[in-house]
């Protein structure tokens, strides 16, 4: 029998598998967004500390990747004979098709998407819980918009994947692409003929789709975004003023602002705090200084609620904040976690955002602030580090100095009562260093209460109220900067000059 050339391109007008066509396209997006959307919530079910969560997800996981898929459209097309009060649902070929296929999809998708969320530095959930921000949001606004990011490209695989197992649905009779080619070559035996215009077909449709995701792949790739600068001088013109801090002025009798007492932390039965007390009052700028795994930057998380303590207590502004045995997210926590700011070495920005939507996003979320009084503070904000022209950039985009000014900047837009600094300058190229201390030792004059842990002997001696030293998880020295220079025969003082000449 001859190729018969004709026959096989009157197939490309022939209506039925356009109408398949159209078909195998619902299908398949049905299938994919429903296999994103339920594969991310398994994902997280499968990341769960509760181990019930986490193996019932890790079963569903193990069972629908071992189905086979024909199996399973089979299984639950004739679910009715079983159920029957299922089968006004899955008489339907389309709709029993369209489960078996997300039920199976989902499993898989599951795992890439895992694989996007483990990705995630987990600075990032740090910075959004520094920031106040509830797990829900942190997952929706932080997480899973990084996550989507980096596993789009298996998640258009998964598509064109999707596209192609749609043809196993014809045998549950859903007349797509190859039913109604196998019709047609059952009746006239132009096998050839009708098999190539069905691959065409298949072909069509993921070369369309591969081109629409690629597009939406480059829009979101922030990469290829160009920096978009803008004019300060313009802008700065319409800022408010922003509300100058008192200057700077300590009373010795004032209550203490933030009071941590007898804490204990232990990592793998290793002692790292071992009974810390400290008081910071009001406008008190105290360094932290120590040997390197003396415990600073453990002591310097167990404020914020970033580590759990093992004894003691922590009170901010007077009220409990945190105690040992504390549930995550405790209510004394939630309450008052925005009145303390933190600055992290890593800088932590969110990396799918803008400086300006870095700033923006927590105090969009808690204060009841319009969006663009917000916007014009956060301007101002970005203008008292020295960042303003910078506003419409993204993190990539801007030296390590300058992310760590912005970082700042973030944590001040929450009007904080008191900043926690964890080795601010640490991850800084050495010429960086200076711009992100000028700025601390600039908002040291302006009355914020300040625990800076630093390396930095020079700087923590020239701001500080106090200066801690630290070693094996004790607080050995607590003393005004003048106290601890006229020391000679204490050991601090060769930790100082080691580090001068470190
Ligand atoms: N999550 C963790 N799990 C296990 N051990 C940890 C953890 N975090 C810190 N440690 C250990 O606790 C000790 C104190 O660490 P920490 O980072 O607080 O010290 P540090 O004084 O800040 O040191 P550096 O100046 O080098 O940053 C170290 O021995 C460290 O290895």
């Amino acid at each position: 029998m001859q190729f018969d050339w004709h026959y096989l391109f009157s197939l490309f007008t022939f209506a039925d598998f356009w109408h398949a066509s159209w078909l195998v396209v619902q299908l398949s997006l049905l299938t994919w967004v429903g296999g994103v959307v339920l594969g991310l919530g398994l994902a997280f079910a499968r990341q769960s500390p509760r181990r019930w969560v986490s193996q019932a997800a890790a079963v569903y996981i193990w069972l629908f990747r071992s189905l086979p898929l024909l199996v399973l459209l089979i299984f639950i097309f004739n679910l009715p004979q079983m159920i029957p009060a299922s089968g006004a649902l899955l008489s339907s070929p389309f709709i029993a098709g369209a489960i078996a296929l997300i039920l199976s999809e989902t499993a898989y998708i599951a795992e890439i998407h895992r694989g996007g969320l483990i990705s995630v530095q987990r600075g990032q959930y740090e910075a959004g819980k520094a920031l106040g921000l509830g797990n829900g949001q942190i997952r929706l606004k932080i997480i899973i918009p990084q996550a989507l990011r980096i596993s789009l490209p298996t998640l258009v695989n998964e598509f064109i994947t999707i596209v192609k197992m749609t043809s196993l649905v014809s045998v549950i009779s859903l007349s797509e692409i190859l039913m109604v080619g196998e019709r047609l070559y059952t009746e006239n035996f132009k096998v050839m003929e009708t098999l190539l215009a069905v691959a065409c077909y298949y072909v069509l449709i993921v070369t369309l789709f591969e081109r629409l995701f690629s597009w939406l792949e480059k829009s979101l790739d922030i990469q290829r975004r160009q920096p978009a600068m803008i004019d300060a001088e313009q802008v700065r013109a319409t800022l408010p003023a922003l509300v100058p801090g008192t200057r700077r002025s300590v009373s010795p009798s004032a209550k203490p602002i933030l009071e941590l007492s007898d804490i204990h932390k232990a990592f793998n039965g290793k002692t790292v705090l071992n009974g810390i007390n400290l008081a910071v009052r009001p406008g008190e700028i105290i360094s932290i200084i120590g040997p390197s795994g003396s415990g600073k930057t453990t002591l310097i998380r167990t404020i914020n609620g970033l580590e759990t303590l093992d004894g003691g207590t922590v009170r901010l502004l007077g009220n409990d904040f945190i105690e040992a045995g504390q549930a995550e997210n405790a209510l004394a926590w939630r309450s008052n976690i925005t009145k303390l700011g933190m600055v992290f070495q890593g800088f932590n920005l969110f990396p799918h955002k803008t400086v300006l939507e870095n700033l923006m996003l927590a105090p969009h979320l808690h204060f009841e602030e319009q969006r663009e009084s917000l916007k014009q503070r956060c301007l101002a904000m970005l203008d008292k580090v020295g960042m303003l022209e910078h506003a419409n950039k993204y993190p990539h985009q801007l030296s390590g100095g300058q992310q760590q000014r912005v970082a700042i900047a973030r944590t001040l837009v929450m009007r904080p009562s008191v900043v926690l600094f964890d080795e601010p300058t640490s991850a800084l190229d050495p010429e960086r260093v200076s711009e992100v201390l000028d700025v601390i030792a600039r908002l040291a004059q302006e009355g914020i209460t300040m625990l800076i842990v630093t390396h930095e002997m020079k700087f923590a001696f020239t701001i500080s109220d106090r200066v801690v030293f630290m070693e094996h998880g004790n607080i050995e020295v607590d003393a005004a900067p003048s106290a601890i220079l006229q020391m000679r025969e204490h050991r601090i003082n060769r930790f100082i000059q080691d580090m001068a000449t470190a």
